[in-house]
């Protein structure tokens, strides 16, 4: 499903003494099976994005398309709930949102209410719970008996159980440890690669959206200051720390190498793995002296 966001502006409060802009003349194009990162400052308007791509809020001028869906304005949340099922969203802190007495009862609740039978429901949990990297037993517990990390892993489970076509991820991984971090982060990639997901994901790890991301999109004071692949954007660094943003560790690294050799490095340097292509490259071009 391609998303196109046309001119789009949000106004939360419209028309009252506390309006407020969120978004102004958006435009963003994101292709089917695309993996998006969304990066800015604190209040650039990335959530207020990312709810527009399930019609939880509506633009106060503008389009989006999802697939055959257009939102506009002037839709009724009604006509809305198809979209609801295509675009799934993983909040911050999903586990907030777990409220069954069972991990199972809580996976199976989206499906069972999209007018799924409880045997096929049942069938997708069980699935689902060893996608997510957790052991069948945990259907029965109750999702509260269970550690911040797993909490967090059944509640995308029970995002994932609506199937959707389209994966959006606000910061699906604060508040948890590196190595969880990981983890999730590598699930949501073997996701994408595996089901053809399009996936955008809102981060402040400028390190995950180098290596997950095909395309990166800056937002700035409400409107997309840049989009393009991420060895495009990056190259910009001086460009991006002037509105407070940075780029990678080893992207710092790779100018650092290039300023002290007098040398270009040809790689982009997005991850560690590339970082250390280039180096040893490096090496076997220049020869060090202290
Ligand atoms: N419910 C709301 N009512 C009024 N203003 C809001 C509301 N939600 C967000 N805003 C304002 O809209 C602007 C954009 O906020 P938004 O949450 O989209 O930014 P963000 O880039 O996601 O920030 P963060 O990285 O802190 O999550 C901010 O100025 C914010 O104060």
């Amino acid at each position: 499903m391609d998303i196109v966001f046309e001119k789009v502006e949000h106004v939360y409060n419209a028309r009252s003494p506390l309006a407020r802009r969120a978004l102004y003349n958006v435009n963003v194009s994101i292709p089917s099976g695309a993996y998006v990162a969304i990066v800015g400052h604190t209040g650039s308007g990335k959530s207020t994005l990312l709810q527009h791509l399930n019609g939880l809020l509506q633009p106060t001028s503008g389009t989006i398309k999802i697939g055959d869906e257009i939102i506009t304005g002037d839709k009724r949340p009604k006509q809305l709930k198809p979209l609801r099922k295509k675009v799934g969203i993983v909040f911050q802190f999903p586990e907030h949102q777990l409220f069954e007495e069972t991990v199972e009862k809580d996976i199976c609740f989206g499906p069972l209410n999209f007018g799924v039978s409880e045997e096929e429901a049942k069938r997708k949990a069980r699935e689902l719970i060893k996608l997510v990297g957790l052991s069948e037993d945990v259907l029965a517990k109750s999702p509260f008996d269970l550690s911040g990390g797993q909490m967090r892993r059944v509640a995308i489970a029970g995002v994932l159980a609506l199937e959707p076509e389209v994966l959006v991820l606000d910061e699906p991984t604060a508040g948890l440890d590196p190595r969880g971090r990981k983890e999730i982060m590598e699930m949501f990639y073997r996701l994408h690669c595996e089901k053809r997901l399009t996936t955008v994901l809102v981060t402040h790890s400028m390190e995950d959206a180098a290596r997950y991301a095909d395309q990166i999109i800056v937002m700035h004071e409400g409107t997309v200051w840049g989009q393009g692949a991420p060895e495009e954007v990056f190259r910009d660094a001086d460009r991006l720390a002037a509105i407070g943003l940075s780029v990678p560790e080893t992207v710092k690294l790779k100018r650092e190498l290039e300023a002290r050799f007098g040398v270009a490095i040809p790689s982009p340097c997005l991850t560690i793995e590339q970082t250390v292509e280039a180096i040893q490259q490096l090496f076997s071009r220049v020869s060090i002296h202290d």
